[in-house]
């Protein structure tokens, strides 16, 4: 490592990355598929024999890092600074209060709206990790982007991942909509929530920060915000080849790799 011809870690971080660069081995980076990420995602429970809770603490963290790396606290105003986070149905959900979490042992003030909490005990355990470290939950979404803007420095969302399909259904059709109207910039988990996984959505929500799981799914080369980042460390190395997800190395100890 470190020769002109074996750039190292530092080289990486600070290197723009985008669909059709060449990593290291001078292979270009996979953009996954839905199909492909939903079969990395099962292989990874099913012959891996991760559990859900060990990857989406891992996730969550990842995801509470990168963020806190694209907004340090020293960039905001007001301190601790106020940040939404807005969680939906299934894991990406999960994501978003492991995110919370994190984010409020780094310093910020996180308040979660989780409109429609599945009743499984990960989901509880969750749940109640965040209440006992003074984590609001708020019963009603902001109804007007105007107020959410007032009210906090950034959102988060983590809605949907790459197993969502279709129209959006309500709730999150409208909580879809106030954050389309947002000033304050919208960090995403995975994949912009009401982007198809493939093709994106020209018309949904356009997120500052993109942070892409595992691997970046295909609507990730339509992201235009100005943060992306890889997250999820937790890939073992023969997973990646089979997948041929060409990732490049993620510097020194780090969690996420900024992307762009
Ligand atoms: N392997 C990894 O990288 C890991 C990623 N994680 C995170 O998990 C999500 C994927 O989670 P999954 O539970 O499969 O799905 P989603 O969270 O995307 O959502 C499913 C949820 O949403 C509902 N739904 C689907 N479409 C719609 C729609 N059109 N309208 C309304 N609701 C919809 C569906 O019914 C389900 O309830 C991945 O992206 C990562 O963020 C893990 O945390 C760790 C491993
Ligand atoms: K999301």
């Amino acid at each position: 490592r470190g020769g002109p011809h074996c750039p190292g870690p530092a080289w990486w971080g600070a290197r723009q990355m985008h669909p059709g660069d060449s990593t290291m081995a001078g292979k270009t980076l996979k953009y996954l598929s839905q199909e492909e990420a939903q079969a990395v995602d099962e292989e990874l429970f099913n012959e891996y024999k991760f559990s859900v809770d060990q990857l989406m603490e891992l996730a969550g963290l990842s995801c509470a890092t990168a963020i806190a790396k694209a907004y340090p606290l020293s960039s905001f105003g007001s301190s601790p600074p106020a940040v939404l986070v807005i969680c939906g149905p299934g894991n990406n959900g999960g994501d978003g209060l492991v995110c919370a979490r994190h984010l409020k042992l780094f310093g910020y003030e996180p308040k979660i709206h989780y409109p429609k909490k599945p009743s499984k005990p990960l989901f509880d355990a969750l749940v109640t990790q965040c209440q006992k470290m003074d984590i609001p939950f708020l019963p009603e979404m902001p109804p007007e982007p105007m107020l959410i803007d007032e009210l906090y420095e950034l959102v988060i969302d983590a809605i949907f991942g790459f197993s969502f399909k279709g129209a959006v259904r309500e709730p999150f059709g409208a909580i879809l909509n106030v954050l389309s109207g947002l000033t304050v910039p919208i960090a995403s988990i995975d994949i912009p929530s009401g982007w198809d996984v493939e093709k994106g959505n020209p018309d949904g929500i356009q997120p500052d920060l993109l942070i892409s799981l595992t691997a970046p799914k295909k609507a990730a080369t339509l992201f235009k915000g100005r943060h992306h980042y890889l997250g999820g460390r937790f890939v073992p190395s023969a997973l990646q080849e089979k997948y041929q997800l060409n990732l490049p190395p993620y510097p020194a100890t780090d969690c996420v790799l900024q992307l762009q």
